[in-house]
C-alpha cells in the first residue's frame, strides 16, 4: 500500500528532488484529495515533471475509509508546517483562525501552501499574499472559487490581454441546488439544505452558503483577479436566498426568467465597482440561466474575447478535488525553481494593485420585479404606475393575476426598466403608503447580462 503513494516517476527520472505534500484535513476535500491523488498519481507526476508524495497528514482523528500507511499522521496539524520535509503544505480544515495561523506558519517556514478555504482568502488574502511575496512562496486557491470549474487559472491567466467589463456567477453550489430542487420537485427548502449538507456540498455553516456570505467570499477573490484591486470583503453587499418564495419562481417564469442567486461585479467608469451578491431575474434565453443543481457557472465579459461562460460542479469531494490537485501540479513546478516565475496572486504584479471606490448599492442601476398586493378595484393600478412614472420609473411588463375566491387583493407583478436602486426604494415606499395594498413590496432585481 506504501508504494501506490509513493509512486516513483519512471527511472531516468529519478534523480529530481520528489515534491512532499503534507496534507491538513481529512474532511470531504481532504478525502477527495486523497482519493484523486492515489488514483491519479502517475498521471499527475507526468504532469509535474517531478513525483508527487503525499508524506504527512494533519488530522484529528483517523477515516477509516483511507488506509494512511506508509505516510507520517499527526493529530496537530502545526507538526505539517513545521515538518522540515514538507515543501507544500495543502490546508483543507476551513474556517479562518487555525487556518490563517497555519497558512502563516507553513509560508514562514518556506512551503508553498494550497488551499480550498474561500474565507480565509477573501478576508485575509491581502496580507496572506504579502507574507507569501516576501518569503518566495505562493499560496494557490483554484478550489476556492467555482470548485473544479478553473476560474481562476482562465482569469489570472487566459483573460490577461482583457479589461475585464464586468462578470456575473452562479458561484455557490448549495444555493443553486437548493433552488433547482424548490422549483422543479416543489421540496422544501430546509429538507433540500439537509441533502446538501450529507452530499458535502454545505459550509461547516450552512448560513454561509444560504444568507450568500459564501458567495461573497468567492466574488470578492473573482472581482480583485478582474480588476486588479486588493481584496474587500468588508464591502460587498449581500442579499441570501432564504426569502425567495416559490410564488415568485413562478412568476418569474410567465415572464420569461428564472430566478438565480448571483454574485455579480461590473466597472462603472468614474464612479467605481460594483460588488453584489443576490437573487436576480435572468432571462431564460441566457445560457447561465439554465444552470442547476450543484453546478455553478461564471460569465465573464472582457472587451477583447467578448463574453466568455465557465461552467462545472461548484461543490463536492472529488471536483474539488480536482482544483485543489491541479494546483499540487502547478505549484510541485515551483519547488526548487528560480523565484518570481510564478503567476501574481491576484493576476496583477502586487504593487500595481488599485484601491478602486466600491459603489453602495443605492447607487447601484438594475432592472426590478416588483410583486404588489394590491385591491381589486379600478383606478389602484394608475396609482401605482402614476407614482413609478413620477420618479422616471417605467414598466417593461405587467401581470395582474385574478383575486383567490374570498380575497379582495390580487398580485400585481411588475418588470420596470434600468432605475438607480435610491429611486426605486423611494417609490416602493409611496407604494406601500397607499391603502389600496397590503403588506411590504417584493422586489428582486433584473439583470439582462448582455
Ligand atoms: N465541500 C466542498 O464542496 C467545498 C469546500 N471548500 C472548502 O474546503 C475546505 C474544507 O471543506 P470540507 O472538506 O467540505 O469541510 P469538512 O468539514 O468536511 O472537512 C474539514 C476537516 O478538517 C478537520 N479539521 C478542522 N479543524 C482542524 C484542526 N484544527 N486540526 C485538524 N483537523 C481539523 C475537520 O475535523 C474535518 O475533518 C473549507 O475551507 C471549504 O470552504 C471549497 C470548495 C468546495
Ligand atoms: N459550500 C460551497 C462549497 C464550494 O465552494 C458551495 O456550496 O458552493
Ligand atoms: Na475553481
Amino acid at each position: 500500500m506504501a508504494d501506490c503513494w509513493r509512486f516513483v516517476y519512471p527511472l531516468e527520472e529519478r534523480s529530481l528532488k520528489p515534491v512532499n505534500i503534507g496534507l491538513c484535513g481529512l474532511g470531504t476535500v481532504g478525502g477527495g484529495t486523497l482519493t484523486v491523488l492515489k488514483r491519479n498519481l502517475l498521471d499527475i507526476n507526468a504532469h509535474a515533471g517531478k513525483s508527487v508524495v503525499l508524506t504527512h497528514i494533519g488530522a484529528r482523528r483517523d477515516n477509516p475509509a483511507f488506509d494512511l500507511s506508509g505516510i507520517k499522521v499527526s493529530r496537530d496539524v502545526f507538526a505539517v508546517a513545521d515538518d522540515p520535509e514538507v515543501d507544500i503544505l495543502v490546508e483543507l480544515i476551513g474556517g479562518t483562525s487555525v487556518a490563517k495561523e497555519l497558512v502563516l506558519r507553513a509560508v514562514r517556514s518556506g512551503k508553498h501552501v494550497v488551499t480550498a478555504n474561500k474565507a480565509l482568502i477573501a478576508e485575509f488574502g491581502n496580507e496572506l499574499f504579502a507574507e507569501a511575496a516576501k518569503h518566495n512562496v505562493v499560496i494557490a486557491y483554484e478550489a476556492a472559487v467555482a470548485g473544479g470549474i478553473p476560474i481562476i487559472r482562465a482569469m489570472r491567466e487566459g483573460l490577461a490581454a482583457n479589461k475585464i467589463e464586468w462578470l456575473a456567477g452562479i458561484i455557490n453550489g448549495t444555493g443553486n441546488f437548493i433552488l433547482t430542487e424548490m422549483r422543479d420537485k416543489g421540496r422544501a427548502f430546509e429538507d433540500v439544505l439537509k441533502e446538501a449538507q450529507e452530499l458535502g456540498y454545505a459550509e461547516a455553516d450552512p448560513t454561509f452558503d444560504v444568507e450568500g456570505i459564501d458567495a461573497a467570499h468567492k466574488l470578492v477573490i473573482l472581482a480583485s483577479i478582474a480588476f486588479g484591486m486588493p481584496l474587500q470583503f468588508d464591502k460587498v453587499f449581500t442579499e441570501g436566498i432564504s426569502t425567495i418564495s416559490t410564488e415568485d419562481v413562478a412568476y418569474a417564469g410567465e415572464l420569461g426568467y428564472q430566478v438565480k442567486h448571483l454574485g455579480i461585479t461590473r466597472k462603472r467608469p468614474n464612479q467605481g465597482i460594483e460588488l453584489r451578491v443576490h437573487p436576480t431575474l435572468i432571462p431564460n434565453s441566457r445560457l447561465i440561466a439554465n444552470v442547476d443543481g450543484v453546478m455553478n457557472a461564471v460569465l465573464v465579459k472582457g472587451d477583447a474575447v467578448g463574453p466568455t461562460l465557465y461552467y462545472g460542479p461548484g461543490a463536492g469531494a472529488e471536483p474539488t478535488a480536482s482544483a485543489v490537485v491541479s494546483d499540487i501540479v502547478d505549484v510541485s513546478r515551483l519547488v526548487g525553481a528560480e523565484s518570481g516565475s510564478s503567476v501574481p496572486h491576484l493576476g496583477f504584479a502586487l504593487d500595481k494593485l488599485v484601491d478602486y471606490p466600491i459603489l453602495p448599492i443605492e447607487e447601484v442601476e438594475t432592472a426590478y420585479y416588483i410583486r404588489i398586493s394590491a385591491l381589486d378595484r379600478p383606478g389602484v393600478l394608475s396609482k401605482i404606475t402614476q407614482i413609478l412614472s413620477d420618479a422616471g420609473i417605467s414598466i417593461e411588463a405587467l401581470i395582474q393575476k385574478e383575486p383567490k375566491e374570498g380575497q379582495d387583493h390580487v398580485p400585481v407583478i411588475l418588470l420596470t426598466n434600468r432605475a438607480i436602486e435610491k429611486q426605486i426604494i423611494a417609490a416602493i415606499k409611496k407604494i406601500e403608503a397607499l391603502d389600496s395594498i397590503n403588506g411590504k413590496v417584493v422586489r428582486i432585481r433584473v439583470e439582462s447580462l448582455k
